[in-house]
């Protein structure tokens, strides 16, 4: 369904994401795994279309972009926003019904019901500006729930999250599994990768390792994944692939 071609994607020239390739597991659930800076949230936002490859491509097949839900990290979602939760839920079916368009009464139903799966059914009205990182955290996976889209995209899920939380939300991961969704995250904890994500790509600006994660999350893998990145610096010498910026 999703196939990286040789992707690079630069800032200022310097690549974040080093010619990458390979093919995401369709219906089954990846974690994109690697040190800090390896270019993970670069990788995710050029898959959802928000940043343009340098070189290379993202191939989607079966797929169009408006069939994905993504779910950025925290830090880059501004709450002071005047919206209500019921709202922010309500807003997943804009990608379907376009943002004048109607929402029906089985819209209303499947927001409520999304609101209620997460356990945030008596937040309703309240403003996102009051709701905690956790509670935040579970209205984006309600209106994820409304987008009921084939492929999931989530950036750092679980950060500031507390244990509850994320084994309440990991269950609505296990949910899209056994639905045959395509779900890709970027994730920090090894535990829950080698739990919940029977495919990982592990890398540092470039793959170390893709396929199985047991395979994958080797002592040797991962000691590769964080010399490489421990050898990347902001003044490292810009790529001089084809069709890079000059
Ligand atoms: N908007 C930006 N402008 C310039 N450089 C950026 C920008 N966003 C990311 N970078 C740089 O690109 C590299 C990859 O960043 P990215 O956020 O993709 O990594 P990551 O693997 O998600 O990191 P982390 O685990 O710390 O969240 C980093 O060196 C980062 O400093």
């Amino acid at each position: 369904m999703i196939r990286l071609e040789n992707l690079t994607v630069s800032y200022r020239r310097h690549p974040a994401v080093h010619h990458v390739s390979g093919s995401f597991a369709d219906g089954q659930a990846t974690a994109i795994f690697g040190p800090n800076g390896a270019g993970k949230s670069t990788l995710l936002k050029t898959i959802m279309g928000a940043l343009k490859p340098d070189a290379g491509r993202v191939l989607m097949r079966g797929v169009a972009r408006r069939d994905l839900a993504y779910l950025p990290q925290q830090s880059e979602i501004d709450r002071s926003l005047p919206v209500s939760v019921i709202d922010l839920v309500s807003s997943g079916h804009w990608q379907r019904s376009g943002l004048f368009g109607k929402v029906g009464r089985n819209d209303d139903d499947a927001s409520w019901n999304a609101l209620v799966t997460v356990g945030l059914e008596d937040f309703a009205t309240r403003p996102i500006s009051a709701l905690s990182s956790g509670q935040f955290q579970r209205v984006l996976f309600a209106r994820i729930l409304v987008q009921d889209a084939p492929l999931i995209l989530l950036d750092e899920p679980f950060n500031a999250v507390d244990a509850t939380t994320t084994a309440d939300l990991l269950r609505l991961v296990e949910r899209w599994k056994a639905e045959g969704r395509t779900v890709i995250a970027v994730l920090h904890d090894e535990q829950q990768v080698r739990e919940h994500f029977p495919q990982t790509l592990l890398m540092a600006r470039e793959v170390i390792a893709w396929g199985d994660t047991a395979e994958v999350l080797t002592a040797d893998k991962l000691r590769r994944a964080s010399d490489t990145a421990a050898h990347w610096s902001a003044n490292a010498p810009v790529c001089r692939v084809d069709g890079v910026r000059p």
